[in-house]
């Protein structure tokens, strides 16, 4: 439990400090657009939301109110707004202090009619870039993935293989994984798993694999969502193949002969997004 709840205090932390840097970058683009810094209204709809949030959940509201005070206060601190920690003084004052620290416009005040463009125009290539950089990198949600038990990570395993793998499972082309071990190793995550094929059903366990593949996160997930080919891969050693090569040949040229039409669309659509958004993450870091 007490691993959980660290696991859960590294996660809010990350999750602010991504929240702040974001609020340093929608402060600049305020004040090209030549918008006050400060946003009352749009503070007051941000408490909505996390209030009904927690609302919805049954987490007291004193609570998430606490909690969003601080982030607001934070995201002005780091816009420069307020210079002092503005959750001393009480709850509500980020959005009930008058602003007086509004910093200068920009010199190069854009037209008039692109005062919204922070929300309609689609960014240009070197902000998505920026912005992708803000997204912590594997190695650092890492603690929190292994705050979750090895036993819950199994379930969790064996449901999305259950969910992909299915069509495969049901016609028999996995049949050469009966009772055989193949480990998988995401080494930026530093998590190990195990997969069996036990009666016909997958399943993780805790038994040392007969052969394993081994990557980051980002390839792996390339390589199931299908936007890099197995062979790219082995052959620029982003994955490696150890132990029984045979079995670990098998199961990658039969994972390579599978329909992805079989594979649900949603979920399909989902490793895409995740595996193109880890890819970008990941250049506009190098
Ligand atoms: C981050 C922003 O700047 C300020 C901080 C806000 C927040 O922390 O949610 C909201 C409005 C602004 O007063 C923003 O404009 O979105």
């Amino acid at each position: 439990m007490r691993l959980a709840i660290g696991g859960i205090d590294h996660a809010l932390v990350l999750l602010l400090g991504a929240r702040a840097r974001f609020a340093v970058r929608a402060g600049r683009c305020k004040a090209r657009a030549g918008r006050p810094l400060a946003d009352p209204e749009r503070e007051v709809r941000v408490r909505r939301r996390v209030d009904a949030l927690a609302h919805r959940i049954g987490l007291p509201a004193s609570t998430a109110e606490a909690l969003v005070t601080l982030a607001i206060a934070d995201a002005r601190r780091a816009q420069g707004l307020d210079r002092e920690p503005a959750i001393a003084a009480g709850p509500t004052a980020a959005t009930v202090q008058p602003i007086a620290a509004v910093p200068p416009v920009a010199a190069h005040a854009p037209p008039t009619g692109s005062r919204h463009a922070m929300h309609s125009t689609p960014l240009p290539p070197q902000a998505t870039n920026t912005l992708l950089r803000l997204v912590p990198p594997p190695r650092r949600w890492a603690p929190l993935l292994r705050a979750l038990s090895p036993r819950l990570q199994q379930r969790l395993l064996e449901r999305a293989m259950a969910a992909v793998l299915a069509a495969p499972v049901a016609d028999g082309s996995l049949a050469f994984m009966e009772g055989r071990r193949l480990g998988i190793d995401v080494t930026d995550l530093d998590l190990h798993w195990v997969v069996e094929l036990r009666d016909g059903r997958l399943q993780a366990g805790d038994a040392a694999p007969e052969a394993s593949v081994r990557g980051t996160a980002t390839d792996l997930l390339l390589l199931a969502s299908r936007l890099e080919d197995a062979d790219t891969l082995f052959f620029q050693r982003r994955l490696v193949l150890t132990g029984d090569v045979e079995l670990g040949l098998t199961a990658r040229n039969t994972l390579d002969r599978l329909p992805w039409e079989s594979v649900p669309l949603a979920l399909r659509i989902g490793l895409n997004r995740g595996a193109r958004l880890a890819r970008a993450a990941r250049s506009a870091r190098a």
